[in-house]
C-alpha cells in the first residue's frame, strides 16, 4: 500500500495506472481516519468492484463549527495504516490541511432543502463543508465509484443530489451499518464514551428498534412513534436529546404520517452523551415491507 500526501503525488499515480490498464476502476473511500470495521466495510465493497481501492484520511475543518470537536478528534495514522494495508487499501491519500487548502477557499458547494433539517439544523454550514471536500476529493481523485455508509445517511443524501445535480461523472454507492456486538452503531467518536456513556449509548439503536417495531405493527402518526422512542432516550440520564425524526428518504421530507407512504422512510436521532455527539438510524421500506438496519 503506498501513503500519499501530495495531490501530485496521486496524478502521477493515476498517469500510470491508467498508462497500464485504461479500463482499470478506481473506488475512492473517503474517511476522516481511526478506522474501524465500518470503514472497513466500505474497502470490501470497493475490493468487490474496483481494481484499484484509494482512501483517502482527511479531518476537513470546512464541516465543523466553532464549537464542535475538530482539535480532539482522534487521529492515529500509524494504526490506519496497518488496518488498510490489511484490508487490501491500494493507495491511501492522507493530505495535510495547506495541500487541501492553500488559502481560504473562496468557492463552496451547498446543497439546498435537504442540508437544513436533522443535523443540517443542529451543525449550520456541516454539509456545505462536506459537499465542498467531498467535491475535491472527487476532482482530485477522479473516482469512478465512491463508498460511504448510512450511518451518516442524510451525507449520502445530500451527495447523491450534488452529484446528480452538478453531473458528477461517480458512482456512488451507500453501504449498510456496521453495530458492535450490543447494537451500537460504530463510530470514531466512540472513543470518547466513559463506560458509562457507553452504556447508556445502547438507547440509541433500542429506540430506532422500538420505532421499527411500532411501524411493523402498523402504528402509522409519526409524533406517536417519535414520543416512544423520546421517552426511551431520555430514561438515561446521561442522554440529552438534539432530534428525533421521521422523513421520506432520501428526499428528507417531513412525515406526519406514514399512511400512504410507499417509498424510504428513515427514522433518525441525535443525542449528545456527555460531550460526545452521536448519531444512528434506521431507513423502512415501506413498499415492500423490507427493513435496512
Ligand atoms: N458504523 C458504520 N457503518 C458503516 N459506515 C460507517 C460507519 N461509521 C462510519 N461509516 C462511514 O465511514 C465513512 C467515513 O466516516 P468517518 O470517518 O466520519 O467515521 P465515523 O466513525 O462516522 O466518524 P464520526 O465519529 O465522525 O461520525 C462515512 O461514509 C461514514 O458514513
Ligand atoms: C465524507 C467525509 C470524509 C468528508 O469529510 C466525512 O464527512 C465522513 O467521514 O463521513
Ligand atoms: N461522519 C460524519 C463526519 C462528521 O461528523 O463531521
Amino acid at each position: 500500500m503506498k501513503t500519499l500526501r501530495s495531490i501530485e503525488e496521486w496524478r502521477r499515480e493515476y498517469v500510470r495506472l491508467k498508462e497500464q490498464n485504461y479500463h482499470c476502476k478506481i473506488g475512492l473511500v473517503p474517511t476522516m481516519g481511526y478506522l474501524h470495521e465500518g470503514h472497513l466495510s466500505l474497502v470490501k465493497q470497493a475490493r468487490v468492484e474496483c481494481d484499484i481501492v484509494v482512501m483517502s484520511i482527511f479531518v476537513n475543518p470546512l464541516q465543523f463549527g466553532v464549537n464542535e470537536d475538530f482539535d480532539r478528534y482522534p487521529r492515529d495514522l500509524k494504526r490506519d495504516q496497518a488496518l488498510a494495508a490489511k484490508l487490501g487499501v491500494d493507495v491511501l491519500f492522507v493530505p495535510e490541511l495547506g495541500e487541501m487548502y492553500p488559502q481560504e477557499p473562496l468557492t463552496a458547494v451547498t446543497v439546498s432543502g435537504i442540508t437544513e433539517v436533522m443535523c443540517g439544523q443542529s451543525r449550520p454550514g456541516h454539509f456545505t463543508g462536506v459537499a465542498t471536500v467531498v467535491t475535491k476529493l472527487f476532482n482530485i481523485i477522479r473516482p469512478d465509484y465512491a463508498y460511504f455508509g448510512l450511518k451518516d445517511a442524510q451525507q449520502v443524501a445530500v451527495i447523491q443530489q450534488m452529484v446528480h445535480d452538478l453531473n458528477i461523472p461517480v458512482i456512488i454507492r451507500p453501504c449498510p451499518i456496521v453495530r458492535e456486538e450490543d447494537g451500537l452503531a460504530m463510530s470514531s467518536r466512540n472513543v470518547y464514551l466513559s463506560a458509562e456513556e457507553r452504556q447508556q449509548a445502547l438507547a440509541l439503536n433500542k429506540s430506532l428498534q422500538e420505532g421499527k417495531a411500532l411501524i411493523k405493527q402498523g402504528e402509522r402518526d409519526t409524533d406517536k412513534i417519535k414520543e416512544h422512542m423520546k421517552a426511551m432516550l431520555l430514561s438515561q440520564p446521561l442522554i440529552e436529546l438534539d432530534y428525533i425524526d421521521i422523513r421520506s428518504f432520501p428526499g428528507l421530507k417531513a412525515l406526519e404520517s406514514l399512511d400512504g407512504v410507499k417509498g424510504q422512510v428513515i427514522v433518525a436521532v441525535a443525542v449528545k452523551i456527555g460531550r460526545t455527539r452521536l448519531i444512528d438510524n434506521v431507513i423502512i421500506d415501506m413498499g415492500e415491507e423490507r427493513v435496512h438496519v
